[in-house]
């Protein structure tokens, strides 16, 4: 009887995946999304995406780069950015976007170097980019490091909360003019929804006590939320607008902290292949948060698969948002 049971569960799982993998195979599912889409739709529109040459951001990239948008990367390792832009370039010229050649679309796919895990680094991105650009419409919050071991960033912070969010912070705060002078503009946050397993505990927010890597990342993405509303709140009247969202779980790089024993990484690959999102479909919100018409003046949301979604008290709390955005500029080193 328990062999018959065993059986029956192990068929049911295998013709799960294997009706995945039908469906896969036929790529319905990237379909669907790709096609259509008004392709001038973001055409004049500057857009900033932090971790582009990767996963998420560089699906992102190249959708928006497909819609028009002239796209900057900023990107920590200029070899595998440039490497990402050029492919970009590539099937940007063989798409025929805008109907350009893919030396015309260079113009169009700029890289910068940017580490979020050094404030020099982020403080030198933001002066280049504000001597050299006049106008900045999206700014998408993407590049995340997660569940990594217990390291510092250059400025001594614990690199999940230093990284997710510090960087990011600094970052935004510095750009905030541009963005303000190119209204209407939008910021967008990608966050997780692992934001639910975290805590802001203003004891120890460096973990120098009990470092846990899986708390500590939800943590950066609670402060992602904290941090979006709290500027939603700030920026009312300026026609900049700051929306976050979780992307759902994607197949992508950034899982490259967590060790899978060599004999369990085969089911592990079926399975990350027959259930998680492809980058694309992971990268949907970010994409419609930052080009539909239909967001246009929504501020201070929480999306997932392009629509709005409710958020735990605890994200919601504004006392705990002021506080940490006021610990965070004296961490970050911004000046009243
Ligand atoms: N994948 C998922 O299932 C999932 C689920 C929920 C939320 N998210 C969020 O989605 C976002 C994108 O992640 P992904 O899944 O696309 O992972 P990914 O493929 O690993 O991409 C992450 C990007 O962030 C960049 N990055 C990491 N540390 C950086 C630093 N110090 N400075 C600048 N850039 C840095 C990476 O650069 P390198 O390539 O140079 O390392 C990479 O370009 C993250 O914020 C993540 O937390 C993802």
């Amino acid at each position: 009887m328990a062999v018959a049971t065993v059986a029956a569960a192990l068929l049911a799982a295998l013709g799960g995946t294997l009706w995945l993998a039908v469906r896969r195979f036929s790529g319905s599912r990237d379909q669907r999304m790709q096609g259509g889409g008004d392709q001038s739709l973001m055409h004049g529109k500057t857009v900033l995406i932090t971790g582009a040459n990767s996963g998420l951001g560089r699906a992102t990239a190249a959708e928006l780069l497909r819609l028009g948008a002239r796209v900057i990367m900023g990107c920590r390792d200029l070899g595998r950015a440039e490497e990402a832009a050029g492919q970009l370039r590539q099937e940007l010229g063989q798409a025929g976007g805008q109907g350009q050649e893919p030396d015309a679309a260079k113009g169009q796919l700029v890289v910068k170097e940017l580490d979020l895990a050094s404030l020099r680094s982020v403080r030198n991105f933001c002066q280049e980019l504000l001597q050299e650009e006049p106008r900045l419409d999206v700014l998408i919050n993407n590049a995340g490091i997660f569940q990594c071991p217990y390291m510092k960033t250059e400025d001594g912070f614990e690199m999940q909360f230093g990284v997710n969010h510090l960087g990011h912070f600094l970052l935004t705060n510095l750009l905030l003019g541009l963005l303000k002078s190119s209204a209407p503009s939008r910021i967008v946050v990608v966050s997780s929804k692992l934001y639910k397993y975290g805590d802001i505990n203003f004891e120890d927010l460096n973990s120098e006590q009990n470092y846990n890597k899986s708390f500590s990342y939800s943590r950066s993405k609670l402060a992602n939320i904290l941090f979006t509303r709290e500027l939603a709140r700030r920026l009312e009247g300026t026609n900049v607008t700051v929306n976050v969202l979780h992307p759902g779980i994607v197949r992508t790089n950034l899982g490259r902290h967590i060790h899978i024993p060599l004999l369990a990484r085969p089911l592990f690959n079926l399975v990350s292949w027959a259930f998680f999102k492809t980058p694309l479909e992971g990268a949907q919100t970010s994409i419609y948060l930052a080009s539909s018409p239909e967001v246009e003046g929504v501020s201070g949301k929480y999306f997932g698969d392009c629509k709005e979604e409710e958020l735990l008290p605890k994200a919601m709390d504004e006392s705990v948002a002021r506080k940490l955005w006021d610990i965070s500029e004296v961490m970050v080193g911004i000046l009243k």
